[in-house]
C-alpha cells in the first residue's frame, strides 16, 4: 500500500533520511520505531510528500506521489489521513466544526457533510459531543476529534505522527484501541511513528527500527521476534548481556504448533531428565502477534545434550550462549 524507495532528505549539511526503504502491506498497522533526531517524521512527511523528498521515489496505494504536481497531489493526500501529536484542532471551531473542514476543502455540500461528520464522531464514540469546544474535550477526546478528521476524505492510509505521546498510559491504551478497530473494521492501512516500544508492542503488525536516517531492521513482528539476535527481540526481552557461557535461552514463540509461554516444557525437562535447571532471567509479553517469552537458564547435568534436543524438539528456540545457533 505505501512503497518507498531510496528515499534521501538532506537539510543543508543535515542528512535526516539516508536511503531509506519502506514497504507497508494494505490492512496493516506499521510502526516506526526511534529515538529523537533519528528521522522518523521526516519520513511520515515525505510518505505524503509534505516534505519533497531529495531523491526517491513514493507510491500510495499504486500512485507515484513523486511523479505528481500540485493539483494531482492535493487530490492524492484527501486518500491518506494524518493525526499529530498536539492534535492540530481549531480552537475557534466546534468539534463537528473541525471535522467538517476537509470535507468544506474538498466541496462537499452541507446536508452531505453534517451527515458524514454525524457518522464520523459515532465512529470515534464522540457521538452527541459535535457542538463542544475543543477545550471542553480531553486529551483522548480530542484525538479521537483529530482521527475523526483524517478519516473524513474516507482514506485508505492512515499517518499517525506520535498520535499517543501526549497522552496518560490509560488514554493512550484506549486510543490505541480505537486504531486497531478502524484497521480491522475498515481495512485502513495505518503507518504511525513513534519512540514508545509498548505502541509497537500492542497494535503493531510491523516494524522498522530507525536510526541516523536509516532503517536499522524491518519485518512483521511474528518474523523479528522469531529472530533471537534480532534488535527488536532484545529490547523487548532485555537480558543480561553478554550471556554467561554454556547458558541456555529459550524462546516460546507462541505460534501455532510449537508450545506456548503457559505449557510446562521446563518442567517437563526436569522430570524426564537427569537435569538441574535453573532459572536466571525471563519475561513473557502479549504482543498482537502472540504471547511470546523468553527465558533464560542454566542447564547442568548428565542428560544435558538429551535434554536440550528434548526443548528443541517441542518446538522451543533453543540458543546455547557460546555455541552457534
Ligand atoms: N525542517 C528541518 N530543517 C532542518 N533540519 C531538520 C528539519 N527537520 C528535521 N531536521 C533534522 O533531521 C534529523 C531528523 O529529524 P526528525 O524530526 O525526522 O527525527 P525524529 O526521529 O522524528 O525525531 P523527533 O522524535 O525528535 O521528532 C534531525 O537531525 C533534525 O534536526
Amino acid at each position: 500500500m505505501i512503497q518507498a524507495c531510496g528515499l534521501r532528505k538532506n537539510y543543508g549539511t543535515t542528512v535526516a533520511l539516508d536511503g531509506v526503504d519502506l514497504h507497508v502491506r494494505e490492512g496493516e498497522i506499521y510502526g516506526v520505531l526511534g529515538r529523537s533526531g533519528a528521522g522518523k517524521s521526516t519520513l511520515l512527511r515525505c510518505v505524503n510528500l509534505l516534505e519533497r523528498p531529495t531523491a526517491g521515489t513514493v507510491r500510495v496505494a499504486g500512485q507515484d506521489l513523486t511523479a505528481l504536481g500540485d493539483a494531482e497531489l492535493n487530490r492524492a493526500r484527501q486518500r491518506i489521513g494524518m493525526i499529530h501529536q498536539h492534535f492540530a484542532l481549531l480552537s475557534s471551531r466546534t468539534v463537528a466544526g473541525n471535522v467538517s473542514f476537509p470535507l468544506e476543502a474538498m466541496g462537499v455540500p452541507r446536508a452531505e457533510r453534517e451527515r458524514r461528520v454525524g457518522e464520523l464522531l459515532e465512529l470515534v464514540g464522540l457521538g452527541g459531543r459535535g457542538k463542544d469546544r475543543p477545550h471542553q474535550l480531553s486529551g483522548g477526546q480530542k484525538q479521537r476529534v483529530g482521527i475523526a478528521r483524517a478519516l473524513a476524505g474516507n482514506p485508505s492510509v492512515l499517518l499517525s505522527d506520535e498520535a499517543t505521546s501526549a497522552l496518560d498510559p490509560a488514554t493512550t491504551e484506549s486510543v490505541l484501541g480505537l486504531l486497531k478497530r478502524l484497521n480491522a473494521e475498515l481495512g485502513l492501512t495505518i503507518l504511525l511513528i513513534t519512540h514508545e516500544m509498548n505502541v509497537v508492542k500492542s497494535v503493531c503488525d510491523s516494524v522498522a527500527i530507525m536510526s541516523g536516517g536509516r532503517i536499522e531492521e524491518s519485518g512483521t513482528i511474528a518474523d523479528l521476534v522469531r529472530t533471537p539476535d534480532s534488535r527488536l527481540t532484545r529490547e523487548i526481552f532485555p537480558l543480561p548481556e553478554p550471556a554467561p557461557a554454556g547458558s541456555v535461552t529459550l524462546t516460546f514463540t507462541g505460534d501455532p504448533g510449537r508450545p506456548g509461554a503457559s505449557q510446562p516444557v521446563v518442567s517437563d525437562v526436569v522430570r524426564k531428565f537427569d537435569v538441574d535447571l535453573s532459572i536466571l532471567g525471563g519475561s513473557i509479553e502479549e504482543l498482537s502477534a502472540g504471547a511470546v517469552g523468553r527465558l533464560r537458564v542454566a542447564l547442568d547435568g548428565q542428560e544435558r545434550s538429551a535434554a536440550l534436543a528434548y526443548l528443541r524438539d517441542s518446538g522451543l528456540i533453543v540458543e546455547v550462549a557460546g555455541e552457534a545457533a
